[in-house]
């Protein structure tokens, strides 16, 4: 096994703590009620209901072929896990979100439009929208932007990142339900606040990783940990 992803995530961790102290001391030094907050939400599995409207459209699509339920789900990759349970049904997943319609369709998580738009409003607090496009760009980066304008309004049009490599966004924390987010820069800037879903409810998280376990936990507490 190797050791450098825990090598990495104890580096993030060291660097997580060295900067809320820091912040900690020169909040207080300068009497500040708090830094400005820049705070980047994922969409999939956070704000979109991507597990769900998969297998919904999963089971219409192949109604005699096997699948699993969202409380069987384990592993970010649904098309790894379907793969597993038959070769054959990898492609077919893929073949679900590589459809018209499917980003668009994409039931709101609860709480999570909401949620969005009062931190959006929040005193000294940016809010970007930050998710990974799939390669076959066909319908997908044009449906995630009409799904931002549909749900969250088109002021928000403004506030969205696509992007495969989350790790070149700059913020103060990354809400995001993907466990291990590694790209071309070892030292992002964000903590990375794991949201809970499906797939990664049975994930340790790695030492010192907060999660958010719906959108009715407490955000506010955490958004407001970081401006210390
Ligand atoms: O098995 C899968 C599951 C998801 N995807 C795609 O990955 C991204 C996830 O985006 P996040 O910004 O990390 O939420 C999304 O575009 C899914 O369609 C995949 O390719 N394979
Ligand atoms: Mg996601």
């Amino acid at each position: 096994m190797s050791l450098l992803p825990i090598m990495v995530r104890l580096l993030r961790t060291e660097r997580t703590l060295h900067h809320s102290k820091f912040n900690y001391f020169s909040a207080n030094m300068s009497s500040s009620p708090g830094k400005r907050l820049r705070v980047l939400v994922d969409m999939d599995g956070v704000i979109a209901d991507f597990e769900g409207g998969f297998l919904k459209k999963f089971r219409a699509r192949y109604p005699n072929e096997p699948y699993v339920t969202l409380e069987d789900r384990r592993g970010f990759w649904v098309s790894s896990q379907y793969g597993n349970l038959r070769n054959d049904l990898c492609e077919k997943a893929i073949s679900i979100w590589e459809s018209k319609d499917f980003f668009i369709e994409l039931e709101p998580i609860p709480g999570g439009v909401q949620a969005v738009k009062e931190m959006a409003k929040m005193e000294n607090t940016d809010v970007f929208i930050c998710s990974s496009p799939i390669k076959h760009y066909k319908h997908c980066p044009y449906e995630k932007y009409a799904w931002i304008e549909k749900h969250l309004g088109s002021d928000f049009l403004e506030l969205i990142v696509l992007t495969k490599d989350k790790t070149v966004v700059t913020g103060d924390i990354l809400i995001d339900d993907k466990p291990d987010i590694f790209g071309v820069e070892p030292n992002p800037s964000w903590e990375h606040v794991l949201f809970t879903a499906c797939h990664n409810k049975h994930v340790h998280p790695s030492l010192g990783q907060r999660r958010l376990q719906s959108w009715a936990d407490d955000w506010r507490a955490i958004l407001e940990s970081r401006r210390l």
